[in-house]
């Protein structure tokens, strides 16, 4: 029989974070089929900041926009998905799936919930929620489905039930690791080439009042497949976790901000340190080899390697993409309509002169990477001797304090990127680097600069 979620159910059901998109909600009660598992539920925008998915209405039911489904036609199942839960749930098992490696990507199921459920549960995690998420999204209280996802943050036992022994998690947001090189970067914004895009969002981010302070986190040290430039990103992401790093022991948040929480000061960060610290103790693990853990695992599991090509599968930029965008929807390009550059009109023109399928081919992969440089990784860990290993984990035996541990590594947030972003992209990206270059030539023409101080 199909499992409904009604009001009564809601009970069972706690806050466990959120990102833009999702709520999360972790499964308290005795069911043996909803033991360790999450729920993952849509939100609504309050306001409408970037646009939503694109419409549903005159598509015959199907959840995917017109040009959508010509962008998709060779995922049938893509296609053909009548809720926007399917969709996501198809696109993470068969495109971004066999782009990551299966054994690290979980679509899930979706389950039916009720509208009673879902107004319960916007009820009893309102409290919860930061305020600054309550001001910008709400639980879609008109959506029919959810996805029900393995809780990555614990280890089941063999026998399904929770298990008692102690494990910890990292969850790390990546975000893009590597430097465009595309031609089609107009000479003016040439520093995105040498400057990643997350240093200079972070500036940009800081101007608008959404971080309070720079992170000293670098994407490329992430991605470089050096055990010290790794060493060193998971570093700085333990003093400036921003959203990008958070720490879970047995499934519960110990660092890091709830519901993808952009701030957390210094000050907060060291004493959190200490406290990770002392949690550790418990395991037997010092600060300094927690860290080698998460790197040995990065390392071994290649994940990152994946993630990276599938990032790079973005290969003209949005500064390229978005012509190919028009090219799709056939209206008039509104980046072509400004441009006076001759060199630069003749580049765009070559794009505007390509044929449908291959201007189909790079927006698909530009939105493929679009999702490779959002989603987030959650890696957990305990202490190999504590019984049977789960069958998707893996062991690794560390050898500065002579201990094995199981581990698994999981993608998280693989969505869809809706195509109608692509605007939003192209002015986000131009906003980001314009305000990063007159930063730069304003704190050079005062001599003073206070650009990557947190790196320093
Ligand atoms: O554009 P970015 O790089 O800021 O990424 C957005 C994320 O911001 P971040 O910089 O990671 O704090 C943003 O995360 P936050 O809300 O800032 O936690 C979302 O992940 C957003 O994706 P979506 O709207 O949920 O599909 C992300 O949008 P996409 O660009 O991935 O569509
Ligand atoms: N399968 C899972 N197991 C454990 N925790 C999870 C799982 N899925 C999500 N979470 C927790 O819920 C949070 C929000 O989930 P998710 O990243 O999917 O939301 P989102 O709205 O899609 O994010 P974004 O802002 O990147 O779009 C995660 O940061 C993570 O802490
Ligand atoms: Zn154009």
């Amino acid at each position: 029989m199909a499992l409904i979620l009604r009001e009564e159910d809601a009970m069972d059901w706690s806050y466990k974070g959120e990102g833009a998109a999702n709520l999360v909600l972790s499964y308290h009660g005795s069911s043996p089929f909803l033991i360790g598992k999450v729920l993952r539920i849509k939100k609504v925008p309050t306001r409408k900041k970037v646009p939503k998915s694109e419409v549903k209405s005159a598509n015959g039911g199907l959840a995917l926009s017109k040009n959508e489904q010509l962008l998709w036609r060779d995922f049938k199942e893509l296609v053909e998905s009548n809720s926007i839960e399917l969709v996501e749930q198809g696109y993470m098992m068969w495109v971004m799936g066999p782009l990551l490696d299966p054994k690290h990507v979980d679509g899930g199921i979706c389950i039916t919930v009720s509208r009673e459920f879902l107004h319960s549960i916007k009820r009893s995690t309102n409290d919860q929620r930061p305020t600054w998420r309550v001001d910008a999204a709400e639980v879609d209280i008109n959506c029919d489905s959810a996805l029900l996802i393995s809780d990555h943050s614990i280890f089941l036992s063999s026998k399904g039930t929770l298990n008692a022994d102690m494990c910890f998690t990292v969850e790390i947001k990546p975000k893009c690791g590597f430097l465009p090189s595309s031609e089609f970067i107009a000479q003016k914004n040439v520093i995105k080439k040498s400057t990643t895009r997350f240093k200079m969002h972070q500036l940009l981010k800081l101007h608008e009042g959404e971080i309070s302070q720079l992170s000293g986190y670098d994407p490329l040290d992430l991605f470089s497949g050096s055990k010290d430039r790794i060493y060193q990103a998971i570093t700085s992401l333990f003093t400036t976790p921003g959203n990008n790093f958070r720490v879970f022991q047995n499934g519960s948040l110990i660092f890091g901000g709830l519901g993808g929480g952009m701030d957390m000061t210094d000050a907060r960060s060291h004493e959190a340190n200490e406290k990770v610290e002392a949690l550790l103790k418990g395991s037997g693990l010092k600060l300094a080899t927690f860290i080698e853990l998460i790197v040995e695992v990065l390392l071994k599991s290649a994940v990152l390697d994946k993630l990276l090509a599938a990032q790079k599968l973005d290969l003209v930029d949005i500064e390229g993409a978005i012509h190919l965008y028009y090219n799709i929807i056939s209206e008039p390009c509104i980046v072509c309509k400004d441009v006076i550059d001759t060199e630069l009109m003749h580049q765009y023109s070559f794009l505007h002169s390509l044929s449908l399928e291959e201007s189909l081919k790079i927006v698909r992969e530009y939105l493929i990477a679009a999702t490779a440089k959002d989603c987030s990784l959650m890696l957990s860990f305990r202490h190999a001797d504590v019984g049977a290993t789960e069958t998707d984990s893996s062991s690794i035996f560390l050898k500065s304090c002579g201990l094995s541990f199981e581990y698994k590594v999981n993608f998280l947030d693989l969505d869809l990127k809706p195509l109608n972003k692509m605007v939003y992209y192209y002015e986000l990206d131009q906003k980001i680097v314009n305000y990063y270059t007159n930063k730069i030539l304003t704190e050079e023409s005062r001599g003073t600069s206070t650009i990557g101080r947190a790196e320093d």
